[in-house]
């Protein structure tokens, strides 16, 4: 049992759902995808709404190379269709045989988000406070410490300077936290998470003793009988209406 007030889900458990969903529940990975980026670029909407932010509203995308990296596409070009903000991609490990990623990425092309290309790049950018906010797409629930090269520089260089920087949203895990226990050495220490489908238990110890965190739950596509079989139906009956996310 989980001592936060919610359920948590392990490493194991999310990745078996996740394939239940495109297996029987006859999902496809695009369609999960794009629901699951959508919701946390509503997330991002309503925690950092666009007049809360200081002038020039731009949002740094750092993309990994797996699903977690596709979440962090979607809802760069979800952000951009808005108006309201103004993404940067850094997407340094590019699948070429994905063609879902490479469709992702030619959308933002097609809407002209600028993407960086080196390290350097994203620390000026970074360390300038040329970003408002900073999208964690970077490792979801398949990250198995220790983190290897090019994005051990990176997770590094957040976690040394998160007191300076802009504030940090991670999407479903803190990059480079292990899944079920949480930070390992290094701790990029975001403002915000977005958890999908369910908290993770890396969840528990990104809440407990940090009651300024903010964390949203999204990823609104399993139906009763999933939620029953995996215990999280009180976790689902928090979205209210509409709603495609839902402040844990
Ligand atoms: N059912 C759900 O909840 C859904 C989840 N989605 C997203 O999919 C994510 C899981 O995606 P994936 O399984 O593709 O995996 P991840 O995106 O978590 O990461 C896998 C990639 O990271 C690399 N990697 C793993 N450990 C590493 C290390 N120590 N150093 C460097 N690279 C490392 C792997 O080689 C692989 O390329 C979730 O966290 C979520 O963001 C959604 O896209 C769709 C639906
Ligand atoms: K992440």
């Amino acid at each position: 049992m989980s001592s936060t007030a919610f359920k948590t889900l392990s490493a194991k458990a999310a990745a078996q759902l996740d394939k239940e969903l495109m297996s029987s529940g006859a999902f496809s990975i695009d369609q999960l995808m794009e629901l699951a980026g959508l919701a946390v670029a509503q997330a991002v909407y309503k925690q950092y709404p666009p007049s809360k932010l200081l002038s020039t509203e731009k949002i740094l995308i750092l993309v990994g190379p797996g699903n977690n990296g596709g979440d962090g596409l979607v809802a760069a070009r979800h952000l951009k269709l808005w108006g309201a903000y103004d993404p940067v991609l850094y997407y340094p490990k590019k699948s070429t045989k994905n063609q879902l990623y490479t469709n992702l990425l030619t959308q933002l092309v097609d809407l002209e988000v600028p993407e960086i290309s080196t390290i350097e790049e994203v620390k000026q950018l970074v360390i300038d406070k040329n970003v408002n906010l900073i999208l964690d797409a970077l490792f979801g629930f398949s990250f198995k410490p220790p983190i290897r090269e090019p994005f051990d520089d990176l997770i590094s260089f957040l976690s040394e300077n998160h007191s300076k920087i802009s504030p940090i949203i991670s999407i479903d895990i803190p990059s480079g936290w292990d899944v079920d226990n949480g930070p390992v050495d290094v701790d990029i220490n975001p403002t915000m998470l977005v958890s999908l489908t369910a908290p993770k238990p890396c969840a528990d110890k990104f809440i407990i003793g940090h009651p300024e965190r903010i964390h949203y739950l999204g990823g609104r596509f399993i139906n009763q009988k999933i939620a029953k079989k995996y215990d999280i139906e009180d976790l689902i009956k928090k979205y209210k209406d509409d709603q495609l996310i839902v402040k844990l």
